[in-house]
């Protein structure tokens, strides 16, 4: 297993060998001692999954307010995404930037997105199932979003016009968000 740093602290890269044979192939996904001794400690408590049907989905940018902040551990289990991680720590000198990885059942990578961080992706296929770990509930009245198309954060999304939900189309500007990150 291999974690390569991203331009965002604390935000890795996660590269695992997958062993191929006539049948497919076999990956270990996840290994608790490795990612510790690593030093990516969070105690992952719940699977997720979303499925989006089209490419030019984009879901977020999410994040939970503390106590209930989310560490994540996120993958494309079939399919291409784009999957991003801003810096929303407002102390932290890598405030509002921003990183892409292409995640994908090509590549099998997975990023590993500390708390402090919001996350969104941006599909690039259709038929597309995201699997990520998180290490607290999910919490409707902690549960936040900026939005995906915030010109301070200035994300370049491959698309301009996203199929987006409800609640994705109506998130403030990163300035305007409450945020006890710092
Ligand atoms: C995230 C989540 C949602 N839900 C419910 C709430 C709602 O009725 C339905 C759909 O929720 P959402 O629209 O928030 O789903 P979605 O837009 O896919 O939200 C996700 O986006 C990505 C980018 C993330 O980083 C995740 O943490 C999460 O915020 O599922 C849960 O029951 N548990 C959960 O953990």
């Amino acid at each position: 297993m291999n974690f390569k740093k991203t331009g965002l602290p604390g935000v890795f890269i996660v590269e695992t060998p997958s062993f191929e044979d006539h049948r497919g192939f076999f990956m270990e996904v996840y290994q608790k001692h490795k990612f510790h001794n690593a030093g990516l400690s969070a105690n992952f408590i719940q699977d997720n999954h979303s499925f989006s049907k089209d490419a030019g989905v984009i879901r977020g940018l999410h994040y939970q307010l503390n106590p209930k902040a989310q560490t994540k551990l996120v993958r494309a289990a079939t399919g291409v995404i784009i999957d991003i991680a801003v810096d929303i720590r407002k102390g932290s000198p890598t405030f509002s930037k921003w990183i892409s990885v292409i995640l994908s059942e090509y590549n099998k990578r997975q990023l590993y997105i500390p708390k402090g961080f919001a996350h969104g992706f941006c599909t690039l296929t259709t038929n597309t199932n995201v699997i990520y770990k998180v290490d607290e509930q999910y919490s409707p009245e902690l549960d936040r979003g900026i939005a995906w198309d915030d010109p301070d954060i200035g994300i370049e999304w491959p698309i301009t016009h996203p199929i987006l939900s409800s609640k994705d189309k109506k998130h403030p500007l990163l300035k305007e968000v409450e945020n006890d990150f710092s």
